[in-house]
């Protein structure tokens, strides 16, 4: 089974408001409610490849009922601990360029982050647990890692997509895949990375650090990938993006959903940029029949 854990889900409120004035008032062109989180966004995409998941994290409130609801509509099975406060609203802003708000996330009480900590102690060997983006400020720093303890200590595998401090105690314990984007690699290193030669340098250091497959993405640039065997770029097909939010947690999901059905990396990889793209060109998260038409425009490069 895959799980997908979201500490901190969200809704995703795009906005679209021609040229706009700050400081002035502004009305919306357009205007779309989404659920969110980097987990919630794996779990979609890999439902629309008919790969069965389970989501979990923490919901609360209006916004958690609204996100929970969803997901009972797309008949995503679903297993979140329920929280006193409400999950955050995250403002995505299309005014020629896009402008992310993300929301902080709520309070989670202690007895809130034992009750999923507990959840996650059933998963079983050979499952594979995503825990993907933010930490909500009240949870301890350590909570990934004590997250990964468990999931190790029970034989599953784990992908992890996160930034900082908890990425890098997370390489240690060995996760199955984590990508980040090139800005977040550069981040992670506290380093500014201009060349392709950069990225291959500092993703193979994630290698070595224990990450047993990391994918590198770049946008319109498509992405890299890195493994034991050697390193791969794959391109990204052209087209008009329209909303490329979630591209990287379609990414994820085009991966892994693949890699545990046929075991090919190589494979994975092309379904991973075919997904990560088939959501920038789309309003919402990506369909299987996008996926499915940009695949064989993949090219894949041995480097
Ligand atoms: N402008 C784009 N054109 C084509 N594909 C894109 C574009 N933006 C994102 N993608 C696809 O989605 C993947 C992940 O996007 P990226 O923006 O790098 O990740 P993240 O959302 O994590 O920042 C890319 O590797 C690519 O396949
Ligand atoms: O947990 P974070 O880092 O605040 O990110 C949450 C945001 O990331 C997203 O999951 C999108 O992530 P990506 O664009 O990296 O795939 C949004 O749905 C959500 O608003």
């Amino acid at each position: 089974m895959i799980y997908t854990v979201t500490l901190n889900p969200s809704i995703d409120y795009i906005v679209e408001v021609e040229d706009i004035e700050l400081g002035g008032l502004n009305r919306m062109q357009r205007d779309l409610k989404l659920p969110g989180g980097k987990g919630i966004n794996v779990s979609r995409v890999l439902n629309q490849l008919q790969v069965g998941n389970t989501a979990t994290g923490f919901l609360g409130g209006f916004t958690g009922r609204f996100i929970a609801d969803w997901l009972a509509e797309e008949q995503i099975s679903s297993d979140f601990v329920m929280i006193a406060k409400d999950t955050r609203i995250n403002i995505k802003l299309k005014s020629g360029e896009e402008t992310e708000i993300n929301g902080a996330g709520p309070e989670i009480s202690a007895a809130e982050a034992e009750a999923l900590l507990q959840k996650v102690a059933g998963v079983k060997p050979g499952d594979i647990v995503i825990l993907s983006g933010s930490v909500p400020p009240s949870l301890r720093g350590d909570f990934y890692s004590r997250l990964i303890s468990v999931c190790r200590q029970r034989g599953a595998e784990f992908v992890i997509d996160t930034t900082g401090h908890a990425l890098n105690e997370a390489l240690v314990q060995r996760p199955l895949l984590v990508k980040p984007n090139h800005h977040e690699l550069a981040e992670l290193f506290g380093v500014n990375i201009s060349t392709r030669e950069e990225i291959i340098t500092y993703g193979r250091k994630l290698l070595e650090a224990g990450a047993q497959h990391v994918l590198v993405s770049m946008a319109g640039e498509g992405a890299l990938f890195i493994s034991e065997q050697g390193v791969w770029h794959a391109s990204a097909p052209s087209g008009t993006v329209k909303n490329s939010v979630g591209a990287g947690d379609s990414m994820i999901a085009g991966f892994i959903g693949t890699f545990t059905l046929t075991g090919d990396p190589l494979e994975a990889f092309q379904m991973g940029v075919a997904s990560g793209s088939a959501t920038a060109f789309s309003d919402d998260l990506a369909t299987r029949e996008y996926i499915e038409r940009l695949r064989p425009m993949i090219v894949i490069t041995q480097l």
